[in-house]
């Protein structure tokens, strides 16, 4: 199901058409971040990613560009794609926003925004001045007209620069209440029309708060959009080794034939982080744990690694396939909340030796708040594959460090005939940081007697030498490409909904006397550990 409640012109598809020259002649300059560049100072696998994606000359238009996330990470990612020559001369940004502002005073706004982000490449010499001449800014009210009004203006003025294309690419980067208005708002003005130009929606998160206002949200995006336009965006899809998942799984012979209830005891996907809430408690107040972290990034991260092959690396086969299992999962309504998921929230603690507070206690939390900041969720699978396999899931704020990872834990050998425990083998993808795959198994220990021990074979990503790219970079590139490949479908957010949907439920408004129930730089609440039975542990990351 693809919503196609709009047809899309024919030809409009930017994907794999030919660039602007600079992007495909001329040689790019090595960053210089970069470790283990090539001889010749280039990064030889960041080219070899990169060859054949130019894409089309077209204006990024960011709705919101004031904001955190604009200033953080999204110029820094433009200004990465656009220094390594990926976007090309004929490309510009236009800042939308509702402070009143010159042209003059985003540049500096946005030149400060680069130059104190943590995530932008080091400009090589006068390039920060270029990248300004490509900056532009709008402002009004996103509810009336006049905006958008200024939008297409300044679409028709790139027009002659563009070729004679007016390619568009609307980033709404705004608190999600505007997300309906401006969508709608675009479409009045016919932004939307594919005949002078492609048109594409990025949608940021959270795509809607619950199942209902996920719908809603939809059918309001259609009723503009085709789904062929809109790209939602969960930036964990962008990470390197979240595609190396697929990888890993679908580009060799070995790991297939064990990942299934034969081999398989349980797999874990943990996200933890060390970072409390960071002056976002207007926002984590009203999301928690279960919107902010395991609707989006956990379920797509659950989904990709336990679909089934699609038959081809495209947009549509993945998101198929990842629809499948999610459909398989067992429904967790309200009154199965307690049997399969777990809540936490940190109270005041020691992180790497100092005390911080506990969430009640950072600013703009409500007082005695039962906002969850930690979720463990058992889920099961109704399919031939994973059949009686769980899938445990956990995330959480003001763990001990940030990690991400996705362990396979492989059943106990059947039979033990050396001393010591069976232990059982696992292949974990580390997500970050330290990105890589390991596996674990036992090995004989030098010696006279037949002793095992675990020992662990490694390969981490830095063996390439390649720096990895942000993955703001390769979403935003890949949707300036028209390659919707990792970016989730409508039905794709609406299955993720309805998995977490009962938990909310039951969640939702209900006081949580045991809150706080794990002090700041632990692994969570003790409960988390008892979802596990008595046979299995978390493992300790
Ligand atoms: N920040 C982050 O790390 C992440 C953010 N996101 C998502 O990205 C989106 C943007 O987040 P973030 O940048 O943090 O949010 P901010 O609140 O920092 O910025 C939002 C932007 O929208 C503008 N804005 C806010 N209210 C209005 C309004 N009523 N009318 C017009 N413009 C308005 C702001 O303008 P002004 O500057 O004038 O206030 C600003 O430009 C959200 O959907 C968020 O969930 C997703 C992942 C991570
Ligand atoms: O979307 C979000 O993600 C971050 C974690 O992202 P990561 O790439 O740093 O792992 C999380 O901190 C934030 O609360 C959430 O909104």
């Amino acid at each position: 199901m693809t919503g196609g409640r709009k047809k899309k012109p024919a030809g409009q598809d930017g994907a794999g058409q030919a660039g602007p020259e600079q992007a495909t002649r001329k040689p790019r300059k090595t960053r210089a971040r970069t470790p283990g560049a090539g001889a010749d100072g280039e990064n030889p696998f960041r080219a070899l990613m990169r060859r054949n994606r130019a894409p089309e000359p077209a204006t990024l238009v960011i709705f919101g560009a004031t904001g955190d996330l604009a200033r953080r990470k999204l110029l820094p990612a433009v200004f990465g794609l656009w220094q390594d020559g990926l976007l090309g001369s004929a490309f510009n940004i236009v800042g939308v926003g509702r402070q009143e502002m010159t042209d003059e005073a985003f540049k500096d706004f946005a030149i400060e925004a680069l130059k104190s982000s943590k995530e932008t490449d080091a400009p090589q010499p006068g390039s920060l001045e270029k990248f300004r001449e490509l900056l532009y800014y709008e402002f009004g009210d996103f509810g009336g007209d006049e905006v958008y009004s200024l939008v297409q203006k300044e679409l028709d003025r790139a027009e002659e620069a563009h070729g004679g294309r007016k390619n568009a690419l609307f980033y709404l980067s705004t608190p999600p209440s505007l997300f309906e208005p401006i969508s709608n708002g675009l479409g009045r003005l016919g932004l939307d029309d594919e005949s002078e130009g492609w048109r594409r929606i990025v949608i940021e998160k959270p795509f809607g708060r619950d199942l209902e206002s996920a719908r809603h949200l939809n059918d309001a995006i259609h009723k503009v959009w085709d789904e062929s336009q809109v790209y939602r965006i969960d930036h964990y899809l962008g990470k390197e080794t979240v595609q190396n998942l697929m990888a890993i799984r679908f580009g060799n012979a070995i790991f297939e034939p064990l990942w299934n209830r034969g081999y398989v005891d349980h797999v874990q996907i943990t996200a933890s982080e060390d970072l409390g809430l960071e002056g976002r408690a207007g926002y984590y107040e009203e999301a928690g744990v279960v919107r902010d972290m395991l609707q989006n990034h956990l379920m797509q991260l659950f989904a990709l690694t336990a679909m089934e092959a699609p038959a081809a690396f495209d947009a549509d086969a993945i998101r198929d396939e990842k629809v499948k299992v999610l459909r398989a999962v067992k429904p967790i309504p309200k009154g199965r909340v307690k049997q399969v998921a777990v809540r936490g929230q940190y109270g005041s603690g020691t992180m790497y030796g100092e005390r911080v507070p506990g969430y009640r206690e950072e600013p703009g939390v409500r007082e005695g708040s039962s906002t969850p900041t930690y979720v463990a969720v058992k889920l099961e699978i109704d399919n031939w594959r994973w059949q009686g396999v769980p899938f445990y899931l956990r995330t959480g704020k003001r763990l001990p460090k940030k990690v991400t990872e996705i362990a396979v834990v492989f059943k106990r050998p059947p039979l033990g005939i050396f001393p010591g425990g069976l232990e059982r083998n696992v292949l974990a993808f580390r997500i970050q940081p330290d990105e890589g795959v390991s596996l674990k198994f036992s090995s004989k220990t030098p010696g006279q007697e037949m002793v095992l021990r675990e020992v662990v074979m490694d390969f981490r990503y830095d063996a390439f030498g390649a720096q990895l790219e942000s993955p703001y970079s390769r979403l935003l590139l890949d949707a300036l490409l028209g390659d919707a490949t990792l970016f989730p479908r409508e039905d794709e957010v609406d299955h993720a909904w309805q998995i977490v949907s009962g938990i909310l439920e039951a969640w939702d408004g209900t006081k949580a006397p045991e809150f706080p129930n794990y002090p700041a730089g632990t692994w969570g609440p003790d409960a988390a550990d008892e979802l596990l039975g008595p046979d299995r542990r978390w493992r300790r990351l």
